[in-house]
């Protein structure tokens, strides 16, 4: 793994913003660093970049605290938020500017300028940019390095809907190229379509990390029958009470149900597979915090 947390502790005065988060950021892949607002997601970044000091634990790239990397921007992009732009440059100077700086060179500042749709308002003074617009113009400030490793906090704030669709696309062909992204959102419907992981913190802490296939959990069997009791009687699986007769199965497939059902003769009106939404899934692990 490239990007590694471990034990990572922060506290601002009497507010512990992170406190002992620890997980991994696989090669090749989008991770979804999911929480609600002020669960640390942006501290988190920021310690990962080294532009604050943990109170304790480490993250590192390749092995290494960013601030110890050779070429930083030529290993790690970030977005962290969309200001830091001289108001009176244009988009496409602000990104010769950097790629001087890093001397990638102009034709990789036009390169990232078309890559990132920056191109369609590259004459404008970054004063009069749109949130959407300095989104992708910090993510292609990102990319100037061809860096291995993006850290994206919040990146789709301020996009519109194509917007947003544009960058689960986008992320998903940089990772596809071999990279590891790291996106940050309180949004999961934003990001969950796109990341192959999860990482979900709840005030400073580690609730949940995994595939996010496997955050929504196992789907149910709703059953309606005339005869509910009957057959929830049959049944070695837990089965929640819906209704007079209406049946939550827990543990079985539908076609298991339904065998049950027919083989003590019993009716059912209606079968259906209810999969939990992974919206549902991350709304019961952050409690009452969105
Ligand atoms: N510089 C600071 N001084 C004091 N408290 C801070 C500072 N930065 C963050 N915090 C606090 O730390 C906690 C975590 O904030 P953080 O910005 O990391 O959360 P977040 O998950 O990024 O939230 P959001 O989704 O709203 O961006 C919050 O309680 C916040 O108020």
């Amino acid at each position: 793994m490239s990007v590694e947390v471990r034990g990572l502790t922060k506290a601002f005065g009497p507010v512990s913003a992170v406190t002992d988060l620890s997980f991994e950021v696989g090669d090749g892949t989008v991770t979804g660093f999911l929480g609600p607002n002020g669960a640390g997601k942006t501290t988190t970044m920021r310690m990962m970049l080294g532009l604050i000091a943990p109170n304790s634990g480490t993250a590192t790239i390749d092995g290494r605290r960013y601030a110890d990397l050779p070429r930083p921007s030529a290993t790690v992009g970030a977005v962290l938020d969309g200001s830091g732009f001289h108001p009176d440059h244009t988009a496409l100077h602000h990104l010769r500017v950097y790629a001087r700086m890093g001397r990638y060179g102009n034709a990789r500042a036009t390169q990232v300028a078309e890559l990132t749709g920056v191109s369609s308002f590259a004459d404008r003074a970054t004063r009069t940019l749109s949130t959407g617009m300095r989104q992708r113009l910090s993510l292609a400030t990102a990319l100037l390095g061809d860096p291995r490793v993006l850290l994206l906090d919040e990146p789709s704030n301020g996009l519109d809907p194509e917007g947003i669709a544009w960058l689960r696309t986008f992320l998903r062909d940089l990772a596809a190229e071999g990279r590891t992204i790291l996106v940050s959102s309180h949004v999961l419907s934003e990001i969950g379509q796109t990341a192959d992981h999860v990482v979900v913190i709840r005030q400073g802490r580690l609730v949940a990390t995994g595939p996010t296939s496997e955050l929504s959990g196992a789907a149910a069997v709703l059953v309606r029958s005339p005869q509910a009791d009957q057959l929830r009687s049959h049944l070695r699986v837990p089965a929640d009470v819906l209704g007079p007769d209406t049946l939550r199965i827990h543990g079985m497939t539908t076609a298991e149900v339904a065998t049950a059902a027919a083989a003590h003769g019993i009716a059912l009106y209606e079968i259906t597979l209810e999969r939990p939404t992974l919206e549902q899934a991350f709304l019961n692990l952050i409690g009452d915090d969105q």
